[in-house]
């Protein structure tokens, strides 16, 4: 990624002229959006329509890609949380927290303190010292979400945080990206739970088909759409 040395509210700037999987077969195309410190960006569309490929593309994984991409933002730093959780099989859960901070070069002090604070916003204090390959599919998610609010990045982008979550846990999720938010930070966010999405999102990128159908905020996408009181789902729904 890029700098971007221009607006400074900007965090992330993407353009996507085309990317895909191979030589010449782009599944995705004309992508663009900005996302601003404190915004939540909404990447919502149906299976298929390319918001992994998007995701991707930003984190710059697609060797097939003509894209743009920039990061911002204070630290220029962003935390990736992935859909399908990722782990190693002999590190717990504590040791995994210790690897990311080494990583991102944290200061031990600041590690431990939000460490463990990030142990009891999860309930995750009693299986701090035990192998993720034993837990529930829910639990490794609140663990990738802990490895990305560990760093305090100026971006988040989070592939669907919502599906394994349970009620409380998507509460929990939501004070702290909302705190991560007020600290600044912009995140963008796939997700298929739009009703969650209608609520918390303060714009939307809707794809369908690998390109942009519309973009912008619920009442700019209502517009659009031709349905001035509609649901989120039910525009989603007239535009792909
Ligand atoms: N690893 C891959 N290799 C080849 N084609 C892929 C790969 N992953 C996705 N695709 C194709 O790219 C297109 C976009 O898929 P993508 O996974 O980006 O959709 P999505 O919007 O994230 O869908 P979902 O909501 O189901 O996760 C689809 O046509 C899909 O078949």
């Amino acid at each position: 990624m890029e700098e971007i040395e221009t607006d400074q509210s900007i965090v992330l700037d993407v353009y996507i002229e085309e990317a895909g999987y191979e030589a010449g077969d782009p599944r995705i195309s004309d992508i663009t959006f900005q996302v601003r410190s404190g915004e939540l960006l909404g990447l919502i569309g149906p299976n298929g329509a390319g918001k992994s490929t998007t995701i991707k593309t930003v984190l710059g994984l697609l060797k097939h890609a003509k894209a743009k991409v920039k990061l911002g933002g204070s630290n220029k730093s962003y935390a990736y949380v992935p859909e399908q959780p990722v782990f190693y099989e002999d590190l717990t859960l504590w040791e995994h927290l210790d690897l990311a901070a080494a990583a991102y070069g944290l200061e031990y002090a600041q590690f431990q303190e939000t460490a463990e604070r990030l142990l009891k916003q999860f309930g995750m204090e009693p299986v701090r010292n035990d192998l993720p390959a034993g837990f529930s599919k829910g639990m490794k998610q609140k663990m990738m979400l802990m490895l990305g609010f560990l760093v305090q990045p100026d971006v988040y982008i989070v592939d669907e945080p919502f599906i394994g979550l349970d009620p409380r846990a998507t509460k929990d999720f939501l004070r702290l990206l909302e705190a991560e938010r007020k600290r600044g930070a912009g995140v963008l966010m796939s997700t298929h739970v739009l009703d969650t999405a209608e609520k918390i999102c303060d714009n939307f990128v809707l794809i369908s088909g690998g390109k942009v159908a519309a973009s912008g905020t619920l009442e700019g996408i209502r517009a659009y759409a031709g349905l001035p009181e509609a649901s989120l789902f039910d525009c989603f729904d007239e535009l792909t």
